[in-house]
Order: C-alpha cells, then sequence, then structure tokens
C-alpha cells in the first residue's frame, strides 16, 4: 500500500534558523500519530509543508504519493493552530463554504458534530470563545472523507472536559485507512487515541514508535518518555 506520508532529507530553514533539519519520515495509511515536540522544533513547519501551504523547502515530500499541490490538498485535511474562519462568518457560512470548496465534504456529518456542540448554526465567530471557533474548526476539519488529516494542536483552547469529547469527535467515524498527524503537548490527554508517535527534537525526527511498544520498553506512558527525552 502506498504510504501516507513519505519525507525524505527534508530542510527548511528561515532565513539563517533551521527549522527542519534532514527528517526522513514514512507513515502507514491506517494510524492516528502523534506529533511530540518542544516549544520551535519544527512541528507546526512540517505539518505546514505537508499540507502544501508551504513551498520553499528542500527534499522530498510525498502524500498517498503526491508532491504538495492540488492533488494531495485534494486528500488532505489541515487543521491549523491558528483561527482562520473570519469574524463576520456564522457558523452556517463556514459549513456552506466548505460545502462547495471540497468535494469531500459531509455536510451531515459536520450539522451532527455542530449539533452536539449546543450552540447553534447562527453563531458568529467573533462571538465565539477560543475553544468554541476550535470545537468548529475541528468539526470542519473532521467532516471531510479525506486520505490524510493533519491536525495542529487540536485542542489547547478547550477545557479538560470539552478535551474529550473533541477526540471523541476526531475518531469517530473516521474514513477508513485514513491517517491522522496530530501535533500537541497535551500528551497525556492525547496518549490514549494514538497508535505511535514521532517525537521531534531541533528540527528533526528524534524517535518514532508504537505507542504500545515503547511503553513496554521504556516501563512508562509517554508523558514520561518524552519528559526523560527532553531533560
Ligand atoms: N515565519 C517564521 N520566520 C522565522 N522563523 C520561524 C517562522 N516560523 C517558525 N520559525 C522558527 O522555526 C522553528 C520551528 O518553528 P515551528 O513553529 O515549526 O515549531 P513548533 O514545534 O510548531 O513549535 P510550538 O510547539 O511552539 O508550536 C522555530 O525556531 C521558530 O522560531
Amino acid at each position: 500500500m502506498t504510504p501516507a506520508i513519505e519525507i525524505t532529507g527534508l530542510t527548511k530553514t528561515y532565513g539563517r534558523s533551521v527549522a527542519l533539519d534532514g527528517v526522513d519520515l514514512t507513515l502507514a495509511p491506517g494510524h492516528i500519530v502523534g506529533l511530540l515536540g518542544e516549544n520551535g522544533c519544527g512541528k507546526t513547519t512540517l505539518l505546514k509543508i505537508l499540507a502544501g501551504v508551504m513551498q520553499d523547502y528542500d527534499g522530498d515530500v510525498r502524500i498517498v504519493g503526491h508532491a504538495p499541490g492540488p492533488e494531495s490538498k485534494a486528500r488532505v485535511s489541515f487543521l491549523p493552530d491558528v483561527s482562520y474562519l473570519p469574524d463576520r462568518a456564522r457558523i452556517s457560512d463556514c459549513v456552506r463554504w466548505y460545502r462547495d470548496f471540497f468535494a469531500d465534504f459531509d455536510e451531515r456529518k459536520a450539522a451532527r458534530f455542530v449539533d452536539s456542540f449546543g450552540f447553534g448554526t447562527d453563531l458568529r465567530m467573533k462571538d465565539a470563545s477560543k475553544g468554541m471557533r476550535e470545537k468548529v474548526q475541528i468539526a470542519l476539519a473532521m467532516s471531510r472523507d479525506a486520505s490524510v488529516f493533519l491536525l495542529d494542536e487540536p485542542i489547547s483552547g478547550v477545557d479538560p472536559a470539552a478535551r474529550d469529547v473533541l477526540l471523541d469527535l476526531i475518531v469517530k467515524d473516521l474514513p477508513e485507512h485514513a491517517l491522522v498527524l496530530v501535533s500537541t503537548h497535551l500528551v497525556h490527554d492525547l496518549e490514549p487515541l494514538l497508535d505511535s508517535v514521532v517525537m521531534m527534537r531541533r528540527g528533526r525526527v528524534v524517535l518514532t514508535g508504537d505507542v504500545d511498544d515503547l511503553r513496554a520498553e521504556h516501563g512508562a506512558g509517554l508523558d514520561a518518555i518524552f519528559k526523560e527525552m527532553h531533560r
């Protein structure tokens, strides 16, 4: 089966600063993978390149066999770590834009998700809290029938009780064979969801592995492994 993501020698610099330093990474479809690492280690940069929104890099990147571009973008659902929905938009507008823009968008699925939040589709983004915006953005991103979901810090703004609801939403009705690559600092919250992890440090991938294998090998949970690595 074609890898969901295949990266060879990926290097990205911002001026003299090296954000990604020769990243090699292959991820198979059908997994939920945590992208972990300290602040500034390159997670967002990596996700932006995979999403096709950052084009200036060296190395080879393939998403389901395609270099980042229109074909890969049609297969990738990207949730950035910033709020991108316009203030004036109502939730119903956002749902309509997604429907018009993405052929694989499931409007009924999105409506179910939004319904479950209980704040109605007339809500304007300017009146939504950070957490509410995050919920809407996750609902939109997860309502696509994508092959690869790239989620950058999806639950950082929501309260602990809402986190579980959103994590359920992320895994619920996931398209078969989809890869979910999710960056997070909330290792403990995401650990139950993850099949495997990619740990980064200073622009490099320093550890990859199956979560159960890592736990058995280190005799500790991901949080402890992460802290140990970054000590
Ligand atoms: N637009 C930019 N211009 C210059 N340097 C940048 C820019 N964006 C990121 N960087 C630098 O690139 C490196 C990687 O940043 P990136 O945002 O990818 O890290 P991150 O792992 O997502 O961090 P965090 O966990 O804090 O979100 C950092 O050193 C950062 O300062």
